[in-house]
């Protein structure tokens, strides 16, 4: 084929229809939880499995995840862990997916041969700042932008400036940072992302996921133009 036929613009290959955008919940601790989500529609759940968190998880208290219906990726969301405490989960679990959210230098996310998410820290970033931190990640298979500074850890559950996601990166990006059923809709607008991630936006109480928030989320991300 002619090369220059073959040319693409990166997001333009990427950037869903707002009624494909993907969703995934995040902070799952509890299997009715996990269900509830799989229920409502969601695409991809999310386990943390970094001890400070209010919504950690362990292999232990996931023996349930095997049970879950196939075609819903899992994800093990990790902060700075040791090789080895990766390494055991997902020897010891299901997990399709790692999601890291702190330093982590890039071949250390790579040298479990699963597929890896890797999260930007947005808090005061330029879009130029947000590409030239993604160009140190070549083997990332998404990025998640998410409200935090490089010193921080993610989680703040809260929004960054969306006129800062870059786009035509030529990889699928994930919008995070305090999203709700409410403020959903005006980033799918906006960005056109390839997915949405949602942990505390859907909550009763941190780590208690609420069924009525979920089913209010995926609705209002499906009917999202
Ligand atoms: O949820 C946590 O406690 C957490 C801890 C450390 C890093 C990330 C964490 N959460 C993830 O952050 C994004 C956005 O969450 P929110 O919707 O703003 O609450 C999501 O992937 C969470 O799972």
């Amino acid at each position: 084929m002619n090369q220059s036929n073959n040319t693409q613009q990166p997001n333009q290959s990427i950037n869903l229809p707002s009624a494909d955008v993907r969703i995934k919940i995040c902070g799952i601790t509890r299997q009715q939880d996990a269900e509830a989500a799989i229920a409502c529609g969601a695409d991809a759940l999310g386990f943390v499995f970094y001890e400070k968190s209010k919504r950690a998880v362990t292999i232990a208290t996931l023996d349930w995840l095997h049970t879950l219906p196939p075609f819903v990726q899992l994800t093990a969301l990790f902060v700075n862990p040791e090789a080895d405490w990766v390494s055991s989960v997902i020897t010891g679990l299901p997990i399709d997916v790692l999601q890291f959210h702190g330093v982590e230098p890039e071949p250390f996310c790579r040298q479990f041969g699963k597929r890896y998410i890797k999260a930007v820290p947005m808090e005061n970033k330029s879009a130029q700042d947000a590409m030239q931190f993604m160009a140190g990640y070549p083997s990332a298979g998404s990025f998640l932008l998410d409200n935090y500074g490089e010193q921080e850890i993610g989680g703040s559950g809260t929004q960054f400036d969306w006129s800062q996601v870059p786009d035509a990166i030529g990889k699928p990006l994930v919008i995070a940072g305090g999203l709700t059923p409410d403020n959903v809709q005006p980033v799918i607008s906006q960005v056109k992302p390839y997915a949405v991630d949602v942990s505390s936006g859907v909550e009763s109480s941190p780590g208690i996921k609420d069924k009525e928030k979920i089913a209010r989320f995926v609705t209002a991300v499906k009917s999202a133009i």
